[in-house]
């Protein structure tokens, strides 16, 4: 480790990073915080307000990672996350949605999370064109709530787990009775779709033992008006963040942690935090000096990433029903579909058709042209006389060689302490990132919050070992106790 700052590019040692290696036993501490999505930046916030010396190595020319706010439209349109699950003040972000006046349009109420839309804000079509009575959407709604319930004996009975979609099966050989046909047994599958939409895998791959055990945050899902970019320029602010900087290397030594990017530079410093998507993890696209330990590599190979992608379409004008969600139901879960109607919260005529699990990887395989096609055929199913688009924008999160997935979900017969795993440091080596938040997993909050723990850990671990150091110099601010006092009203609307 010591010779290995002789690797260092000239003009490099003359950049601000050289100071930090040249530091030996004065001045400040020093971190890298590997990947710019929301929780890479909550941690280089966090290390930045105690006084660290903070680098932001980012592989992207942007930052926010799986946060995508798109503009092309003229109005901001959410390409990655666009829900703040939980509208309620115990959300981690509530503080900074609050302090920046952010709106959020809330689309459900506290209703768990299948229901992450009211059934009233639904409109449901069937490959027809048939509209489905709201009544049949209700009812069906509350048989696929009893299947779930019965679920849980299956879960009881059984001591190994199995998927939600096995389980389902189960039930439904048990009570014929709950077996639709039709155009309900159509309804079904779209609820199914829905809860596919959720974990962003399919049914059968979503845990019995795992699916509702989240703690969800409450006061329901509220979509972000303004989109979540403004969040993210926040938490950037005054971060030395280096765009188009892939890691490829980190080395973890005794003393210091020193990180190689694509390009052959390299920056030193008293300890770092990976916060890259677990996709890139498993893919191994960051070689570890020393391996991994083999505890570390199960836990990466035994989470679970789901995918989920949307195509935005832009319209000159507005031809659908003013309702939040419109679906097409069919015979399997993976033909139905659904669009978010983004006028209904944002006045702006945009829809956003969401695929997710297999599907959004059979989406990918097409091109942008021909997704944006498919969704106008899903459309012109619902309303014949649809207008061509006048825009459109395509997500690719599953081959996206910066995330390789949405986000992470639990697999079937997902072992208990695979988070704790995933979320244990390595000597000067921590790991943020949504995968390894404590109650989140999934979620830009969980993200968030895994951000500023991994900080803290790191910040407590650099003080200890650098005991020498003049602490008075340091101001252990925590960030969200410096954005709480700033105590404004959660905008939440509904129109
Ligand atoms: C389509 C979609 C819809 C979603 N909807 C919601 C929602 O409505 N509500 C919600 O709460 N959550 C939602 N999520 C999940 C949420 O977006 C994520 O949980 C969260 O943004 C993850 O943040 P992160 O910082 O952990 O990871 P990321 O945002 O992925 O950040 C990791 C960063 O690391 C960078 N990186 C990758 N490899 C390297 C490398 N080798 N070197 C350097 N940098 C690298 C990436 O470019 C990225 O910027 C959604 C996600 C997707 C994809």
């Amino acid at each position: 480790m010591e010779d290995s700052n002789q690797s260092f590019s000239n003009d490099f040692l003359d950049d601000t990073i050289a100071s930090l290696i040249e530091r030996q036993n004065s001045s400040f501490p020093s971190a890298i915080v590997i990947g710019g999505g929301i929780s890479g930046l909550a941690a280089a916030r966090v290390l930045r307000d105690a006084s660290f010396k903070v680098i932001l190595l980012e592989s992207r020319d942007r930052f926010g990672g799986r946060i995508h706010t798109d503009y092309s439209f003229g109005c901001p349109v959410d390409m990655g996350a666009s829900w703040l699950h939980g509208v309620c003040n115990e959300n981690p972000l509530a503080p900074l949605i609050r302090s920046l006046g952010l709106t959020l349009y809330r689309t459900s109420g506290d209703n768990s999370v299948l229901y992450d839309h009211d059934l009233e804000s639904y409109a449901l079509y069937d490959m027809d064109g048939n509209k489905v009575q709201q009544q049949m959407v209700i009812e069906v709604g509350d048989i696929f709530k009893r299947i779930l319930k019965e679920t849980e004996k299956v879960r009881d009975e059984h001591t190994n787990d199995m998927s939600v979609l096995q389980a389902i099966s189960i039930v439904l050989d048990r009570y014929p009775e709950l077996r639709q046909e039709g155009i309900a047994h159509e309804v079904l599958q779209w609820y199914i779709c829905r809860m596919e939409a959720w974990f962003a895998v399919d049914a059968d791959m979503i845990s019995l033992k795992c699916w509702d055990q989240e703690h969800v945050l409450s006061g329901g899902h509220g979509l972000m008006v303004q989109g979540y970019d403004p969040v993210i320029k926040a938490l950037s602010k005054d971060i030395d963040i280096r765009l188009n900087h892939r890691v490829t290397k980190i080395s973890n030594g005794c003393n210091k942690v020193m990180v190689s990017v694509e390009d052959g530079r390299s920056f030193v410093a008293d300890a770092a935090i990976v916060t890259v998507p677990v996709g890139i993890l498993k893919a191994n696209l960051i070689q570890f000096e020393p391996k991994l330990p083999e505890w570390k590599l199960a836990a990466i190979s035994e989470i679970g990433v789901g995918n989920e992608n949307k195509i935005a379409l832009e319209f000159d004008r507005v031809f659908w029903p003013n309702v939040e969600l419109l679906g097409v139901v069919a015979p399997t879960s993976y033909a139905c579909g659904y669009f978010l109607n983004l006028h209904k919260a944002t006045g702006h005529p945009v829809l956003v058709y969401m695929a997710a699990g297999r599907f959004a990887y059979d989406l990918e395989k097409l091109s942008d042209e021909s997704a944006a096609n498919f969704a106008m055929l899903q459309l012109k199913k619902m309303f014949p006389d649809a207008t061509e688009p006048v825009q459109y924008l395509v997500s690719r999160w599953g081959t996206d060689p910066n995330s390789l997935g949405c986000y992470s979900y639990d697999v079937v017969g997902m072992p208990g302490d695979l988070y704790e795993r995933l979320r244990a440091p390595l000597g000067n080596l921590f790991f943020g990132g949504e995968a390894v938040s404590m109650d989140h997993q999934g979620s830009v909050h969980g993200a968030y919050s895994a951000g500023v723990m991994a900080a803290q850990n790191c910040q407590r671990h650099v003080l200890k070992k650098l005991g020498n150091l003049n602490l008075e110099k340091l101001q252990l601010v925590n960030l969200s106790d410096e954005i709480l006092e700033t105590a404004f009203p959660l905008q939440i609307s509904r129109m």
